[in-house]
Parts: structure tokens; sequence; C-alpha cells
């Protein structure tokens, strides 16, 4: 499999070089040439295979010579270590529990596939890279503990002063070894700025072997469609199609489910939800892409103004935004709706949800009642207690700190404060 970039002034890739690079060096992001196609009967006969298997048939054809099959194998059985559980909450509803893996986050899926490979490729060929990578929140962490202690392999971390969770800057502050933070007086945006600037600046180049871990990363974004086809697999044969709704900051995620559905995973519909960094939403309803900038939310791994993947997901149906629509719908909520679905989601099914899940939540009620019903399945990509004080405060009740997040507590934060990317520059180089 070949990658091309989106903004066509590239050449084409294999995987590896694509996992190495992380955008291609006229800033565009890379997509594979071709989506492979599972027939009917791969997903018809799926539900009682084991989930790694079904996993290694569908990566396969993206890694290809990249990765020898047996590698392949081990990266997917770290991945796949946790579980991506689908509860029902009710006969329409369902959630998609995403957060038992280390980090407690979606990302950890990612970070574990696309940290399995940089350690595999950098062993390989002998050479040291350094992963940069932007964070609202939720990646950062998942990528520091993917890949602390991997040889040849630094990780930089940037995130937005006063934008993340207490939790979520202990998770990518506390762990040292081979991984920096540097806090950002910024948003997101900035951050991811910064990151794709550095791909393009000569001297840094010249001096360290630059890679993202952002979902911009084929290696961090495609994998993430495993667990959209669990999800289809633990719905069991006679389902009818599912509605996913999808939590959105960056859009990687939302962009692998529909790219599970393009190579024939079964879907009924995707619903984009976002907060109020509505970029997304307002372009489905106007086709008029016009990012404002970035605002401070509850669900603060989605303040993403300008968000990257969008690119990929036009690009899975040509471009033409009337068929995006026939697949896809967007809305936006406020702080205080989200905080309305925590309640809701805690009074109706006694579920506990961060910010990002009952955006989710949301979502997927609001496509359901104008759709005139069927069955769908939030995605929660966080657990509520990343989210802690907004959750107690909520719900007035206490949340447990899980055993792996105990440990983090009385560790000191570390990380460098930058206003800029000159900063940055001069931390990266300096000896
Ligand atoms: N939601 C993210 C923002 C970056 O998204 P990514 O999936 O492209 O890494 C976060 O939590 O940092």
């Amino acid at each position: 499999m070949e990658y091309y970039s989106l903004e066509g002034k590239a050449p084409k890739v294999g995987f590896r070089e694509a996992a190495l690079r992380g955008i291609a060096p006229d800033r565009g992001l890379y997509f594979p040439e071709r989506i492979p196609a599972f027939p009917k009967r791969f997903w018809s006969e799926m539900h009682h295979r084991p989930f790694l298997e079904i996993a290694l048939e569908l990566m396969l054809p993206f890694t290809g010579d990249s990765l020898p099959g047996p590698q392949l194998r081990t990266i997917l059985e770290k991945t796949l270590a946790f579980d991506t559980p689908l509860v029902w909450l009710g006969d329409k509803v369902g959630v998609l529990e995403l957060f038992h893996g280390p980090t407690l986050a979606f990302k950890d899926v990612g970070a574990t596939f696309m940290a399995g490979c940089l350690g595999y490729f950098s062993q390989a060929a002998n050479t040291r890279t350094t992963v940069l990578v932007a964070t609202s929140g939720d990646t950062g962490g998942a990528v520091a503990r993917g890949f602390l202690g991997v040889p040849g392999v630094d990780v930089v971390i940037l995130y937005p002063k006063g934008m993340v969770s207490d939790i979520q800057e202990r998770q990518l502050t506390t762990l040292g070894e081979n991984i920096r933070a540097f806090r950002v007086e910024g948003t997101f945006d900035d951050c991811q700025a910064m990151v794709k600037k550095a791909f393009l600046d000569p001297e840094m180049n010249e001096s360290l072997t630059l890679t993202s871990a952002n979902s911009i990363n084929v290696a961090r974004w495609l994998p993430q469609m495993l667990y959209y086809v669990r999800a289809f697999q633990q719905a069991g044969p006679g389902t009818p199609e599912l509605v996913f709704a999808v939590p959105s900051g960056n859009f990687g995620n939302l962009c692998a489910g529909m790219l599970a559905c393009k190579m024939g995973m079964p879907a009924a519909h995707f619903v984009a939800c976002t907060n109020q960094n509505d970029t997304v939403p307002r372009y489905m309803a106007s086709r008029t892409y016009a990012p404002n900038p970035a605002v401070a939310t509850l669900s603060n791994a989605m303040d993403v103004a300008d968000p990257s993947n969008f690119s990929r997901v036009l690009q899975l149906f040509q471009n033409r935004s009337e068929v995006l629509a026939r697949y896809l719908s967007a809305y936006a909520f406020s702080d205080d709706q989200t905080l309305e679905g925590i309640r809701e989601l805690h009074e109706r099914f006694g579920y506990v949800a961060d910010p990002h899940g009952a955006v989710g939540y949301l979502g997927l009620k609001r496509y359901l009642e104008a759709s005139g019903g069927g069955r769908g399945v939030f995605l929660e990509t966080a657990h509520a207690i990343k989210f802690r004080e907004t959750v107690e405060a909520c719900l007035h009740l206490e949340l447990e700190l899980p055993p792996g997040l105990r440990e983090l507590m009385p560790r000191k934060k570390v990380f460098t404060s930058i206003a800029g990317y000159a900063q940055l520059k001069e931390a990266l180089l300096a000896k």
C-alpha cells in the first residue's frame, strides 16, 4: 500500500515512511491510495472469530511490506490487550467504552499501535526518532505512556496552558525518562501549528529525525478503526445497523470509523458531536469551512478549532460534501448542555459519563430524534475521573481514583513553559 499527500505535491510513500514522516513534505496528510473493500461475508462471519485475527486481516493491507506479519501480530496483541466493551444502556442507546487502556482514553489504542511500529522501525534502522505531539488533553498522556522507555524514541509533548485537566497534565508531565513536556501560552491549534512548522524547518530536520504522534500520522490514525469493528462484532449477528455518535476534536476518531464503513463495515450513520468549537457542524450546515479561534470548554480534549483530519473525512467522499452529508450529521453543544447530558445519563441509566461522552450522547439523542428512530452507540472516549472536578460537582458524588492514577498524584509536574516556536526550537536543538 502506498500513501499520497492530500496536498498532492509530494511523492507517494509506503507505510513505514508515512509513519516515520508524520506528514508529507508539502504539509499534506498522508492518505491510502486505495481503500481495501472486505466482502459482505467477511462481516457476516466475523461474530464468532477471534478479534485479533480480524484485526490482522484489516490492518495488513495498510502496513503492507513495512511490517513482517509476526511483528504486526505482536503489535496488535499489545494494542488489543485492553477491552473496548459495548454496553447497552437501554434498547436504543449503547455506549462504546474506550477508556479501559492505561491512560483511560481512546488514544491508548492508536498510541500503543504507533509506539510498536516506531519502536520496530527505529530498532531495525538503528536510528533515533523524535516524536512531536500536540495535545488538548488526552493524546499527550497516551503517547507519553505508550512510548515510555521505547528505545530510540524521544517524545516531546506540547500542551496549552490552563486548557487541560489536572489529571491529564499529570499524565504527560510526570513520567520523565524519554518524555519531555512543553506548556504553551496558546491553544491546541497553536501547539499543532508548531508541530507542523517543525516538520518544514530545515535546521530542525538536519539535527533531528522528526515525526508526529497525533492522528495526522497514519500509524496513530488507522488502528482507531478497530474498535468500531469490535463494536460491530459485539453487537452480534442480525443487529440492525448502528448509528455511531463520535465526540470529535481533531476528527481522527470519526474519520477512522468512516474508513471502516468504506471498507464494508455495515453502519447506519455517523454523528460528529462537538463542543462550542463547532467548525465542522457549521461547515455541514453552510458548506463553508471557517474556523473561529478555539475556546476553552469542559470537554477540553475537543477544544480544536481547525481539525486536521477533516480533510481526510472529505477525501473519503472525493471531497463531495453533498455525498458526505448522506452519511454524516454534525451537532455542537454548549457547556450547559454538556452538564445536562451528564445529569441525564446518570438519572436515566445510572451511567457516569465524562463531558466528552456526554456530548456524544447528546449528539446521538438529537440524531435519533431527528431521524425518527434507530439504534445507536455513543463513544465514551475517556474515563470520567479525568474530569473529576466537573463530574463530581455535576453529580454530587465522589469518584474513586483508579490505581494507575493514584501513583501519579504525588509526583511533581515537570514542564518547560514556552510562548512560541522559537523557544521550542531552541530547546530541541540545545545540545
Ligand atoms: N483530542 C486531542 C487533540 C489531538 O488529537 P489527535 O487525535 O490528533 O492526537 C487530545 O486529546 O490531545
